[in-house]
């Protein structure tokens, strides 16, 4: 008798497939480490890679697979077709394309849109009750069309949004106390990138808002200039482009850490973007980041930030131009 049966008595089938499963599309540098980061990280044992690329889908396999020994029995499986993605509980979307030399940003949008048009129903399809976690860019535009692709209902449909801009600042932040960056709380919101709005009201340590400590903190004529803070998020992520010419680690344990909550039900509060109409005064339907609880069924509350005139006024301005870009996008 063969080997196997030499050794193991059959008891009963094995399970094909946990509830853990999770489905990664685009395996470029953020794809690869949202993989990485959350097989490392036991948020899920199960994960399976899409992309256009065979060759790299199968290089990247085998070699996650050839480190199952220091992990939990991972199931690793890849390819070009969408069936592999069945039965996903989560859905992480990071394909796109760069931005070409002098490219527009409008035309990016439309190619990457383009992209979204052959991914996102394929992804429904084959996991109807998937959440999908946009990572894409302009990540708050790519939620939006994944939204309107998909036909999910808004809370389960969620982009990562300035969830990255907020560890960045964060980690900031603990370099200037000399506190552990998840002891620093420090809020941004709206539209992820240049444009996102540090919620200076907010920002405490133990509770401690630094605004009650120093009034003028945020603006321009603060004499410790900590709204240079807030820039040097935003500096931060084109020094890291110039100097590796892309950015993985980060991102890819933000978008492990949301994956974490989603599967196992945490019920976290995360800033990531979600639909905000009806949040600030906001009508159109627009994505943006706000503080959001979010667990097994996708965002299921938005935290109704008290917020000053000028940062409800910056959400606005941001809704406006997002709605703008979305009016002139074809479907
Ligand atoms: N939201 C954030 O905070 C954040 C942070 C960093 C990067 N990003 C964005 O993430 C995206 C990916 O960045 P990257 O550095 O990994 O890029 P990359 O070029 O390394 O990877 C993109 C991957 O998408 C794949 N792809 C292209 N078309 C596809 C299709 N039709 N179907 C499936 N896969 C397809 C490519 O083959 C490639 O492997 C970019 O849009 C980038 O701007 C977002
Ligand atoms: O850390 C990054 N790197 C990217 C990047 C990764 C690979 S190539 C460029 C980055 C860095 C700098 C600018 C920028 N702009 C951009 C705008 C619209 C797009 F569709 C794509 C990219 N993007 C992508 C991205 O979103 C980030 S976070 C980021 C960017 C700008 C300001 C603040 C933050 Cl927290």
């Amino acid at each position: 008798t063969a080997l196997n049966e030499q050794l193991l008595d059959k008891i009963a089938e094995c399970k094909i497939s946990s509830s853990n499963k999770v489905t990664i599309v685009g395996i470029g540098q953020v794809g690869m480490a949202c993989a990485f980061s959350i097989l490392t990280q036991n948020v899920s044992n199960e994960i399976a890679l899409i992309d256009v690329s065979a060759d790299k889908l199968q290089g990247e396999m085998m070699d996650l697979q050839h480190g199952s020994n220091f992990l939990k029995s991972p199931k690793i499986t890849a390819g070009t077709d969408y069936a592999l993605s069945a039965g996903s509980r989560l859905c992480v979307v990071t394909a796109g394309v760069r931005q070409k030399e002098g490219e527009s940003r409008l035309s990016l949008v439309q190619r990457n849109t383009d992209i979204l048009k052959h991914i996102i129903p394929k992804l429904v399809e084959h996991s109807p009750d998937t959440i999908l976690l946009m990572v894409s860019n302009p990540v708050d535009i790519m939620t939006y069309v994944a939204w309107k692709l998909s036909g999910l209902p808004k809370n389960r449909v969620i982009g990562s949004g300035t969830n990255l801009d907020s560890s960045r600042f964060r980690f900031l932040m603990s370099q200037r106390f000399g506190v552990a960056s998840q002891s620093c709380h420090g809020w941004i919101i709206g539209e992820h990138g240049d444009s996102s709005v540090p919620v200076w009201s907010g920002v405490n340590i133990a509770g401690v808002r630094l605004r009650e400590l120093n009034p003028t903190i945020g603006t321009a004529d603060d004499p410790e200039k900590w709204n240079e803070l807030h820039k040097q998020v935003v500096d931060s992520a084109y020094e890291v482009i110039k100097l590796k010419g892309y950015t993985s680690w980060a991102i890819g344990l933000s978008v492990s850490n949301l994956a974490s909550a989603i599967l196992k039900n945490t019920n976290s509060v995360v800033a990531v973007s979600t639909l905000v109409a009806g949040e600030h005064g906001i009508s159109q339907d627009v994505f943006l980041s706000l503080p959001c609880v979010l667990g097994a069924n996708g965002v299921t509350h938005v935290v109704k930030q008290i917020l000053t005139e000028a940062e409800v006024k910056q959400l606005q301005n941001s809704a406006n131009i997002m709605h703008e870009v979305q009016t002139g996008l074809k479907f």
